[in-house]
């Protein structure tokens, strides 16, 4: 099961949670085939790894054709009055009728339908449109209109249309099954938007709120919007959790997608992705780093040296061994060697020193390949044997837990050999059903 954790201590807009998306390993190209489902066209967008405030991360945009400047996502249908909209270059005013380079554009219905017509799973489908008419009703009740009053603009709309099914697509094509919200903050004080000065929360983003559980803390220092409607929408009909602070499984990828407003510190969204199929034990990587430590003893006793050996793996040593060798003026001694993680190396240089006669050690850093491995459980009629299934390009095997086999051996007092065959059959039919 794979759990996406979201860090929007900087708020959450679709650009930024696209950017994530991508940050964790979404694929471009897989992703714009199966945007180009909806059949829509005028736009393409722009993926760009970079680094803010030192920190690499994706800003994710949706340029429309032509450069057509970006609008407000959607406005409420009042065609004889006359609106200010402010784009990416400043404010304008204009009525709705006159020719202003964007036509009005589609209602909710209309979206519903194109997405609706799609050839997009009906999962995404179902997703997408429960965004948009999360953000149709909230603006709808803002503004006293019915949903079908509610109109997206031509313009704002492709990119509301590109954030919102690209979000629902991005959810599904990273097979995420979970998503928790964590810290999620906004700004505070007033910004302008076409509707004039709005105080922040935006009220869209104020309305999706009402009526749910969902925490918004409120920042400060920034003074400006942090939680955009495409942004509060992604939340309320994604997020299945807040505030969760304890994760099962390992945490297999990390990464940031940006944020357009300056806010005075880092505008970025964290999404994490952690995997609880896979245990401690699971390594999901074909090499690494590891330190060697290791000292020469003349002075001490096999009983000693043996103790050692079993602390030292009981307080996180991958590996410990001694090798007998002849030291300096023929003494019979022996070389203790500890395998450990890089970032325990005080701990282990403090471990010898204490419990062994050692005055002096030598340290060496070591890169290392390694199979990935993952383990399972076969259930066999002996009882549970734990399998390490090992993988290194192309290469599979596997390792049978041999403290499980004596148990299964002393449960049942079958030979060993007929229990290891009855496990290895057990990973086939597993292996058949799985195909
Ligand atoms: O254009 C309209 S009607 C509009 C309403 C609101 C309300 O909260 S009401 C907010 N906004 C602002 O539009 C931009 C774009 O938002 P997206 O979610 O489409 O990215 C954002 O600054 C909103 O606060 C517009
Ligand atoms: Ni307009």
């Amino acid at each position: 099961m794979k759990t996406l954790v979201l860090d929007a201590f900087s708020g959450i807009s679709g650009d930024m949670f696209l950017g994530a998306m991508f940050d964790l390993g979404l694929d471009q190209g897989e992703f714009e085939k199966n945007l180009s489902k909806l059949g829509v066209t005028g736009y393409h967008v722009t993926v760009d790894r970079t680094a803010r405030s030192s920190i690499t991360g994706t800003d994710f945009d949706v340029i429309l054709a032509g450069n057509a400047p970006k609008d407000q996502g959607f406005i409420e249908d009042e065609h004889d009055q006359v609106h200010k909209h402010e784009h990416s270059h400043g404010t304008h005013e204009h009525t709705h009728h006159q020719p202003h380079g964007h036509q009005h554009g589609r209602n909710f219905m209309m979206i519903k339908q194109l997405i609706l017509e799609s050839t997009l799973k009906t999962s995404t489908k179902e997703r997408a449109i429960d965004m948009f008419e999360q953000i149709a009703l909230a603006e709808a009740k803002v503004h006293g209109k019915k949903i079908a009053d509610v109109h997206f603009h031509e313009v704002g709309a492709l990119d509301s249309i590109v954030d919102i099914v690209g979000a629902a697509l991005a959810v599904e094509m990273l097979q995420i099954d979970k998503i928790i919200i964590n810290n999620l903050a906004d700004g505070v004080g007033t910004i302008k938007i076409a509707h004039g000065i709005v105080p922040v929360p935006v009220p869209a983003v104020m309305e999706m709120q009402l009526r749910t559980a969902i925490p918004i803390q409120k920042r400060f220092d920034v003074h400006t919007e942090l939680i955009t409607p495409t942004g509060m929408a992604i939340v309320k009909c994604l997020g299945d959790e807040f505030n969760v602070t304890a994760m099962d499984g390992v945490l297999e990828k990390t990464g940031y997608g940006f944020g357009k407003r300056e806010t005075g510190s880092l505008n970025a969204l964290r999404a994490s992705l952690y995997n609880s199929k896979l245990s401690h034990q699971d390594i999901t990587t074909t090499n690494d780093q590891v330190l060697l430590l290791e000292t020469n003893l003349d002075d001490t006793t096999g009983q000693q040296l043996a103790a050692v050996i079993k602390q030292s793996l009981e307080v996180g040593a991958k590996d410990a061994w001694a090798e007998p060798i002849v030291m300096k003026k023929g003494r019979p001694a022996y070389k203790l060697s500890l395998l450990v993680s890089p970032q325990k190396k005080e701990l282990f240089v403090k471990f010898i020193f204490e419990n062994t006669p050692a005055i002096g050690l030598r340290l060496q850093l070591m890169q290392r390949e390694i199979m990935e491995r993952r383990i399972e459980i076969a259930k066999t009629a002996y009882g549970e044997v734990r399998v390490k299934k090992l993988s290194y390009h192309g290469i599979t095997k596997f390792s049978l837990e041999n403290d499980d086999l004596r148990h299964c051996v002393q449960g049942t007092k079958e030979n060993l050999e007929k229990i290891k065959y009855a496990v290895l059959q057990e990973i086939e039919n597993n292996k058949n059903e799985g195909e």
